[in-house]
């Protein structure tokens, strides 16, 4: 038996891609099988698996997560997913392709091993006189993996893909979702009606490009693409699953499911907000006068101090504005911090 066939068989057998994956750190062989329901399944990659159920399908659904390792129950729930699929728990009725973005930050329980994944998509991986590194490699295929998913569905399907995180410092709004910025175009109900089934009822809307996964499959694709944060990082073994229920019964219906009846959409359901501001760290010298303890979406008077980042200091200025992503550890040039402000909803909602 060939070291492939060994991996397949055991893959058939139990339906631990995360396992496998965590022991290909950066690359694993292709290969193709056939479930006994007959649904085909690809291994793309490393953390990068496919579902072709043989119904006829009308969404094409991308579920990732690990793009950062240390983020364990995305991880969870997509690995609890793709073992009921494969063992023939869980039927399909859509197309998806699961991801799991760096498994070798996941071995290392990290948040990345040399450079952080979700600043280098749309195209960031790929700088004229910047080395490449794993990560660097690992962007450029994933963005490969879902056009090309995305290209094989075919054109006017919907598509989404919902990148699975959880946030370093504890949430006031425990659950939330942050939706790409969309040039203008506007946002979807339905969509903040799958994210209030996920447990998920405060949106943050983003007014600018980014170098995330969602921006990329939002702006490259036209997906419902969602960053989703589900609640602060554990390690494995230490998240409260029950927590995470809603999330993963709206998933599962997403994908088994020819159809899902969400509760009809109203406003006063949701805590939307709009970022207000992004504060880059520029120089060694960033802090915040906050404590590592101030949680996600903590509120600020006008003219309080935000940060410090060398000789500038930065100060609210809107009542109210709050914290979002706080971290004084990122990369110089990086994002260290978001603010927000209440977002009432405008007409360009559909
Ligand atoms: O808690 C934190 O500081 C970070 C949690 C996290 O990984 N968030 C994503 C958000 C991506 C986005 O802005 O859409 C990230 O920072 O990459
Ligand atoms: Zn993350």
């Amino acid at each position: 038996m060939t070291a492939n066939s060994k991996y397949l068989n055991e893959l058939q057998q139990h339906g631990d891609f995360l396992t496998l994956s965590r022991n290909n750190e950066w690359h694993l062989a292709p290969s193709v099988f056939t479930l006994s329901n007959g649904t085909a399944v690809t291994i793309h990659d490393t953390g990068v698996i496919e579902f072709q159920p043989t119904c006829d399908t009308t969404i094409d659904v991308v579920l990732s997560s690990a793009i950062h390792g240390n983020e364990t129950a995305p991880i969870e729930i997509c690995d609890e997913l793709i073992k009921r699929i494969i063992l023939g728990d869980l039927q399909l009725a859509q197309r998806v392709l699961f991801i799991f973005g760096n498994p070798q930050s996941i071995n290392i329980g990290k948040r990345f091993v040399e450079e952080n994944l979700n600043r280098l998509f749309n195209g960031h991986h790929t700088i004229e006189g910047v080395q490449m590194n794993n990560e660097r490699t690992r962007a450029a295929r994933l963005e490969q993996y879902v056009s090309d998913f995305y290209q094989r569905g075919g054109q006017h399907r919907e598509r989404c893909h919902y990148d699975l995180h959880t946030a370093i410092r504890g949430s006031k709004n425990d659950k939330f979702a942050v939706y790409p910025f969309l040039h203008g175009k506007p946002w979807k109900k339905s969509q903040l009606q799958f994210l209030l089934s996920c447990g998920v009822n405060t949106v943050l809307m983003m007014k600018s490009p980014a170098t995330t996964f969602s921006y990329y499959s939002s702006f490259v694709h036209d997906a419902d693409s969602f960053t989703v944060e589900l609640g602060q990082v554990k390690p494995f073994g230490e998240n409260d699953m029950s927590r995470f229920a809603k999330t993963k019964a709206t998933l599962s219906a997403l994908i088994s499911q020819k159809e899902v009846i969400y509760k009809e959409f109203d406003a006063s359901d949701f805590e939307l907000f709009a970022v207000h501001r992004s504060i880059n760290r520029t120089e060694h010298d960033f802090s915040f006068p906050f404590s590592d303890n101030a949680e996600n979406f903590t509120g600020f008077s006008k003219g309080d101090l935000l940060a410090t980042d060398g000789q500038t200091c930065y100060y609210a200025d809107v009542e109210g504005e709050a914290i979002i992503f706080p971290n004084a550890d990122v990369a110089l040039g990086q994002r260290a911090l978001l603010t927000v402000i209440p977002l009432q909803l405008t007409d360009n909602i559909i």
